[in-house]
């Protein structure tokens, strides 16, 4: 699906949108609740990666096809790994078989995992047949991917011994780490997190509890980047969020105070208001903790004619697609200039803008996103825009709530 994007009413918006659950949070209470059937969930994604991990766990023997979930991939790889009886293919789409798995598999290996690789070394579709793991102690790098600390934090409390991690290295993207903690610990599980230490205590059982997702932020970077990008007054509200967020993409609430966007908590919503003009002319930004929010705040900084400097960027191109690669190749359509490394993004200020340019997504939701509120901007097509329902399906019908104009071409 071809979508032509333009914004052709009033740039001072008022309205409010409800947003689908929090992915991360998603996958993590699914997994919870396949391990202690007493859990309860409210207010999950509809996501499609919400909906092959429900597939996932429902599957003991055969195929289990993860498409493009990068953390249905690597949770249900702990999972099955652990589940004596099961025995399970675990594959995805085509560069879902690029992403890395070895970090994880070596882990569940050195534990007793019985797992093996079906193509290529380090890479999905792995075999796994499930079994009593007997190590309580596990050592890993830690600098690659949060998803494998997290995939092991939430078996831990199954095993029989709970489970002691020595991560290795420096920890990168550390708030999906503690969002899986304080998942552990509302449903009565108890952890430690000292230093590069990570210890869960084992939990046979759990009382009966309901876990409560909270929507999307990251899903919520756009609405900040619309915000952004509109006339000052202007007012979005977004439900359902809370102040003490599980979520480290809410640092959001701070981050765009810098592009004139102030947020306030109101009972379970946020109203984001576009209180001022945005006076700087370029900001940097640390974001190793907040990695899904680099396409965003890039597009944001473009449409305001700012520059910016994104680091701790080195987790991104092992991401739906080589994420700082796809923005330097798509930014620069739209007349950006970008220089990229390994780990970074720096856009110079410019207030060119290009307008008609045709958007290619490389199968990432969050290309097709992140472009979006250009449309307050100039005109622009956004290819194959149908990705976002990796974590937004209602991402474009909630777009025209706001007044944007969506045509499919
Ligand atoms: O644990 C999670 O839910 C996630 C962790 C992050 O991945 P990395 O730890 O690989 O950066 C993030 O990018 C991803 O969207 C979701
Ligand atoms: C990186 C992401 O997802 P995953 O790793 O779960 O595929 C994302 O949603 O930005």
């Amino acid at each position: 699906m071809k979508l032509k994007l333009s914004f052709p009413s009033d740039k001072k918006i008022t309205k409010s949108v409800a947003i689908t659950g929090s992915k991360s949070e998603t996958n993590r209470s699914l997994l919870l609740r396949a391990l202690y059937p007493n859990i309860k969930i409210e207010n999950l994604s509809n996501s499609d990666d919400g909906e092959v991990m429900q597939k996932g766990l429902s599957i003991s023997k055969g195929i289990v096809d993860i498409h493009h979930a990068g953390t249905a991939m690597r949770f249900l790889t702990a999972y099955f790994a652990s589940q004596a009886g099961k025995e399970v293919t675990l594959t995805g789409s085509q560069r879902m078989q690029e992403r890395p798995i070895k970090v994880l598999v070596e882990a569940l290996q050195s534990m007793g995992a019985d797992i093996t690789y079906i193509k290529n070394e380090g890479y999905p579709p792995i075999q796994i047949k499930g079994r009593a793991l007997d190590k309580s102690e596990v050592r890993l790098p830690a600098n690659i991917s949060s998803q494998y600390i997290s995939a092991l934090l939430m078996i831990a409390p199954s095993l029989p011994n709970g489970l002691k991690l020595d991560l290795v290295g420096k920890i990168t993207s550390v708030p999906y780490i503690k969002m899986t903690l304080g998942l552990l610990r509302q449903i009565g599980v108890e952890s430690h997190f000292d230093g590069n230490m990570i210890t869960v205590l084992p939990k046979p059982a759990v009382e009966e509890s309901t876990l409560v997702v909270e929507s999307d932020w990251s899903s919520a970077s756009y609405f900040y980047s619309i915000a952004a990008l509109s006339e000052v007054g202007s007012q979005i509200e977004l439900s359902a969020y809370k102040e003490n967020s599980l979520q480290g993409d809410s640092v959001l609430s701070t981050i765009y105070r810098d592009f004139g966007v102030e947020t306030t908590f109101e009972d379970n919503k946020i109203l984001l208001k576009k209180a001022r003009e945005c006076e700087l002319k370029t900001v940097a930004y640390d974001l190793a903790n907040a990695p899904d929010i680099a396409q965003t705040i890039s597009v944001t900084c473009f449409g305001l004619g700012m520059g910016c400097h994104l680091t701790g960027l080195h987790t991104l191109p092992i991401k739906e697609t080589d994420r700082l690669g796809a923005m330097k190749t798509e930014l620069e359509k739209v007349g950006a200039t970008v220089e990229i490394n390994h780990e970074s993004l720096t856009l110079k200020p410019s207030t060119r803008i290009v307008s008609g340019a045709s958007i290619d997504t490389y199968h990432d939701h969050r290309m097709a996103m992140a472009f979006g509120p250009l449309a307050l901007k100039t005109t622009l097509k956004v290819n194959d825009a149908g990705v976002v329902s990796k974590s937004y399906p209602d991402y474009w019908k909630d777009l025209e709530i706001l007044g944007f104009q969506v045509e499919k071409l």
